[in-house]
């Protein structure tokens, strides 16, 4: 009698373990982009100030530049007469220095002249005679103003490496004159499809028990988000050559691997055997304790990480928010945590959950109520249905009705 084959995979590795151990040493180059290409790209070196911001110290109110001596104690009953002896023109030096007794006009944003330490608002003036102003209320050094090196000093650091580009952090290098920045390139992920079944979207009419591909399209979109640039290249039938061909190919040219499907046990799978021969170490890990999405599979082949995903479209999504991202993300220079959109809510049921394992629940949210969605993995509308999702971490036995949790949004 034939022995029947009986393979397995152990879900050796928590979510944890997975996000904290395998950490693939891959970098992608650095290359200059113009600011206007900049956004969400990742600086490869910290940026630092080339000189002081604003560079002069510059006026933050309409009114009077002034030595704020001059002004103590002064009220609407006891004002302090000062002389006008000139006028700051804005984007220009200022012609004049202010002295004892003396003031001069001033608009936001232009150059403090010598002599003054503060600005008095135009609202706390008034014209006493012509050239003389009241002041009824006192400044003191420093009051209406920003120093020459307020906003940052040359030398200081102004954006960390490893943090995305915000528009803000574009705002600043402009300020400074950088008008390019060194940031690393987006890495380019391999995205094949696995499967006899799979046949592409655009098929009309697919045959009895074939399915369309859903997964690479999504698993394209998740690239972007994680900063990578996707490289769907179609889908391989369940056969060792033929795989083994694929990830070859894509081993050449991209920095990071997804395949979807076949990393289960069943006889098609073949997923993991083909990745345990493209290069070395190999697989890190076969298994981890997350539902949906056990049969995930992680590897280093020469360099480049190998991510193999679950066949199920909804699993293949959630594991690759989960572990994928961050490891697109990390390739690609990003080093600083990402701040998911997140709201609290409370529970409407109780979800279940075994300790050991990680579960992703998506919920609907209806006004600071999360209800748990559940249904099998091979349902997508699970997904498009939810607004987010909670986590049951591996110490929990399930959440009861009532919790409040962390959902994480889908945007
Ligand atoms: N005996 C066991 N069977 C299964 C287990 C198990 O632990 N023991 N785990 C189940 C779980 S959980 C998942 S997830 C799947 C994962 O299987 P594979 O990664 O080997 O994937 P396939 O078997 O090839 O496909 C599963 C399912 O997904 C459909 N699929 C695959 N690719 C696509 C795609 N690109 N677009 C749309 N749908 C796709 C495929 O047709 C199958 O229906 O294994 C379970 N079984
Ligand atoms: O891992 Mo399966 O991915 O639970 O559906």
């Amino acid at each position: 009698m034939a022995r029947p084959t009986h393979r397995e995979f152990f879900a050796v590795r928590t979510v944890s373990q997975a996000l904290a151990g395998f950490r693939p040493q891959r970098r992608t180059s650095v290359e200059m982009v113009a600011l206007e290409r900049a956004h969400r790209r990742v600086p490869a070196t910290a940026v630092r100030a080339p000189h002081d911001l604003p560079g002069f110290a510059r006026s933050t109110v309409d009114g009077f530049a002034v030595r704020a001596a001059d002004t103590y104690g002064a009220s609407e009953g006891l004002p302090s007469y000062l002389e006008i002896t000139g006028a700051v023109a804005m984007g220009r030096p200022p012609e004049i220095a202010v002295e004892a007794g003396t003031a001069a006009s001033i608009p936001t944003g232009a150059a403090i002249p010598d002599g003054a330490d503060a600005v008095v608002m135009v609202e706390y003036t008034q014209e006493a005679m012509p050239g003389t102003i009241e002041v009824v209320r006192p400044v003191a050094p420093g009051d209406g103003l920003v120093r020459g090196d307020e906003d940052a000093s040359a030398g200081a650091e102004l954006l960390p490496a490893g943090r995305p580009l915000r528009a803000q952090d574009l705002g600043l290098l402009a300020a400074t004159g950088l008008t390019e920045v060194g940031v690393r390139a987006r890495p380019r992920v391999a995205i094949v499809s696995t499967g006899d079944e799979v046949v592409p979207p655009s098929t009309p009419e697919p045959a009895f028990g074939q399915v369309r591909d859903a997964t690479a399209v999504a698993l394209a979109a998740l690239v972007c988000d994680a900063g990578g640039e996707p490289d769907v290249r179609g889908i391989v039938p369940d056969d060792y050559d033929a795989l083994d061909h694929a990830l070859r190919e894509a081993v050449g040219s991209c920095d990071v691997i997804v395949v979807s499907a076949g990393s289960s046990v069943g006889s098609r799978d073949e997923t993991a055997a083909v990745v345990a021969g493209l290069g070395r170490p190999g697989i890190w890990t076969h298994g981890i304790a997350v539902r949906p999405g056990k049969p995930t599979l992680l590897a280093d082949c020469d360099g480049v990480p190998v991510i193999g995903l679950p066949g199920n479209p909804r699993s293949a999504l959630v594991v690759f928010r989960l572990i994928g991202m961050p490891i697109v993300r990390l390739v690609g220079g990003a080093t600083h945590p990402v701040q998911e959109p997140g709201v609290r809510a409370r529970l409407d049921r109780d979800v279940p959950s075994s300790a050991g394992r990680l579960d992703v629940v998506q919920v609907v949210l209806r006004g600071g109520v999360a209800s748990p969605l559940f249904g099998a993995s091979a349902l997508l509308t699970v997904l498009t249905r939810a607004d987010g999702y909670i986590i049951v971490d591996e110490d929990a036995t399930g959440l009861p009705s009532g919790s409040d949790v962390d959902v994480t949004l889908y945007r």
